[in-house]
């Protein structure tokens, strides 16, 4: 049994923990750190241990791993309380907290970066990490078991990577979700009624990216079969990829800003 220590049941936090439960890892090796009620109320009837501060965590729990899921710009203050659990490895998803940060606060242990996404909470996310020279294989194993059990993984041995790839997969259904927004209202201004107009958006988005995990064809590929010449997608296509001002260079900005953003939380 994997023994879990969840600091911090929010939004990525719940999200990764439904998705445990949902895999079948045991809800008696798991326990939460989480000051607000909604985690107890959740989680609690489905068997987890969700307590307020670390001071409640009995003294007997040992975890394998101890998954840092509280915001950044608390992470200082929170982090060294869990110092005493060095025995396992701590596995941060804090965006921009590098693992040098980590060692400073909890000094040499054996730690994880991890960028996971809420596609997480139906076990359709990604993750990427990075490892410390700490973490041994059994440590790398017990966190790709928990990763793994929400969706794809994949190691990388570049930090510096970390702020793009949180830019694009961690910061990324973020962007999905507005596609399936704007579509929304734009097929309102168009004249359809707003049910009817969410209802199209959210299923057009489903489908595409289930065409899209299950094809061998790329998503260019994907693009262009929808798109007869002269016919309709094309004339949207022509508005969404104009030169210079197309959703591309809109994209490049976002992804840029984020892995700025990403530098800036580094601190
Ligand atoms: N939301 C997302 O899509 C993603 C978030 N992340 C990272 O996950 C982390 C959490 O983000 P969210 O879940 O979005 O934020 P959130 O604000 O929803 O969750 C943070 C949780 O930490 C709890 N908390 C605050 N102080 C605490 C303490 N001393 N001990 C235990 N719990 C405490 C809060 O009550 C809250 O429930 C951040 O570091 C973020 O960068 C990473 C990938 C994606
Ligand atoms: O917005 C954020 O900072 C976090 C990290 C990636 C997704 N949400």
């Amino acid at each position: 049994m994997t023994r879990v220590l969840l600091v911090g049941c929010g939004k990525m936090g719940s999200a990764m923990l439904a998705g445990w439960i949902e895999r079948g890892i045991d809800p008696a090796g798991i326990v939460v750190v989480e000051p607000g009620g909604a985690a107890r109320d959740t989680f609690g009837p489905k068997g987890v241990t969700v307590v307020d501060t670390v001071g409640a965590v009995d003294r007997a729990f040992m975890p394998d791993v101890v998954v840092l899921a509280v915001k950044p710009q608390v992470m200082a203050e929170v982090a060294p309380s869990y110092a005493r659990f060095k025995d396992g490895v701590f596995l941060s998803i804090a965006a921009g907290k590098p693992v040098s940060f980590f060692a400073g606060l909890l000094g040499d242990v054996a730690i994880v970066r991890a960028m996971p996404n809420t596609p997480a909470a139906v076990r359709a996310g990604i993750t990427v990490c990075v490892a410390n020279a700490r973490v041994d294989a059994a440590r790398r194993a017990a966190c790709q078991i928990l990763l793994e059990a929400v969706g794809e993984v994949a190691w990388i041995d570049d930090e510096g990577l970390m702020d793009a790839v949180t830019a694009v997969s961690g910061s990324g259904p973020a962007y999905v979700f507005l596609l399936a927004e704007v579509m929304a209202k734009a097929g309102a201004k168009a004249g359809l009624p707003p049910e009817l107009a969410t209802r199209l958006a959210r299923a057009t988005v489903w489908g595409s990216g289930q065409l899209l995990s299950q094809s061998a064809e790329s998503s260019e590929q994907l693009r262009i079969n929808v798109t007869s010449p002269g016919g309709t997608t094309a004339a949207a296509l022509a508005v969404l990829m104009a030169e210079g001002k197309g959703f591309g260079e809109l994209m490049d900005d976002a992804v840029a800003a984020a892995t700025r953003r990403g530098k800036e939380l580094a601190g």
